[in-house]
């Protein structure tokens, strides 16, 4: 079922009762838009974030998904890192690695991660121009209205404040409009260091999910998703207003502050 909102398409939102089954519903997406990229282009670039969305993606890792998912054909992303030492616990590397990335066959040589031995401004430059090449062989697709890369699916989770990725409320570097990735290093949520993909590249992905469970993101998701008038906070989730399709994948808590119930 897809939304409307007074602005604009807020996308389709998917609400499930139990995390089992978002965890399914995810799956079939992912799995669905894996096979339509590979067969298009051959490939299937996808950027992760961390929290909860890795755990999330788990179905990914057993059948049938495991065994019909062409993984070789995955290049895989982040669409915010932390700042720390790749086995550290805080890294989204690490996340994704434990959960997923070491579960299926991905092609060691198509994991992008960061440099985890620079400084934030360093990594978010040496990522910025990793993904560069990137867009030049074609791996990662190019913008139809801009030099912006434009993933193939990026996966996004959202914080009780409506930050998405890397981009906090009220921070500077949601105006950034020229930069793919930057850093910031006071991050509300800890750690402080970390770079993220700015808006431009996460608006000019084919597809974004934003993946959020939990009462404690109701009325975040409330805000992001509903026509709650000129008023509206400026939300980082609502500023995911991608070229692309957008779809909301929630819990039923998630959900519960929603204007419209939701089964689609
Ligand atoms: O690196 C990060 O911290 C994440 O990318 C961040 O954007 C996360 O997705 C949200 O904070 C939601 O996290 P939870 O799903 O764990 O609440």
């Amino acid at each position: 079922m897809s939304l409307s909102g007074a602005h604009n398409d807020r996308g389709e939102v998917k609400v499930r009762d139990s995390l089992d089954d978002l965890s399914t519903e995810l799956a079939d997406y992912i799995a669905e838009l894996s096979e339509a990229s590979v067969k298009e282009r051959g490939v299937f670039a996808i950027a992760l974030s961390g929290g909860s969305l890795v755990s999330l993606m788990g179905k990914l890792c057993e059948a049938p998904y495991n065994k019909t998912v062409d993984w070789s054909k995955w290049y895989i992303f982040w669409a915010d890192e932390r700042v720390v030492a790749k086995n550290h616990t805080d890294s989204n590397y690490k996340l994704a690695k434990d959960g997923l990335l070491s579960k299926v066959p991905i092609v060691p040589s198509h994991v992008h991660s960061i440099n985890d031995s620079v400084s934030a401004e360093e990594a978010a430059d040496e990522y910025e121009f990793a993904i560069r090449q990137l867009v030049k062989t074609r791996v990662v697709s190019v913008s139809d209205n801009s030099d912006c890369p434009k993933f193939d699916l990026i996966l996004l989770g959202m914080g009780p404040d409506g930050h998405v990725a890397s981009l906090f409320p009220n921070h500077s570097v949601l105006n950034e409009k020229d930069e793919w990735v930057t850093f910031i290093t006071d991050s509300p949520k800890p750690p402080p260091e970390r770079i993220t993909f700015t808006l431009p590249v996460i608006n000019s992905a084919s597809n974004v999910a934003v993946v959020v469970t939990g009462d404690s993101k109701a009325e975040a998701v409330h805000l992001a998703i509903d026509d709650v008038g000129p008023d509206c906070p400026s939300l980082p989730a609502r500023m995911v207003q991608p070229n692309g399709k957008l779809v909301w994948f929630l819990d039923k808590p998630a959900a519960s502050k929603l204007d419209h119930p939701h089964q689609g």
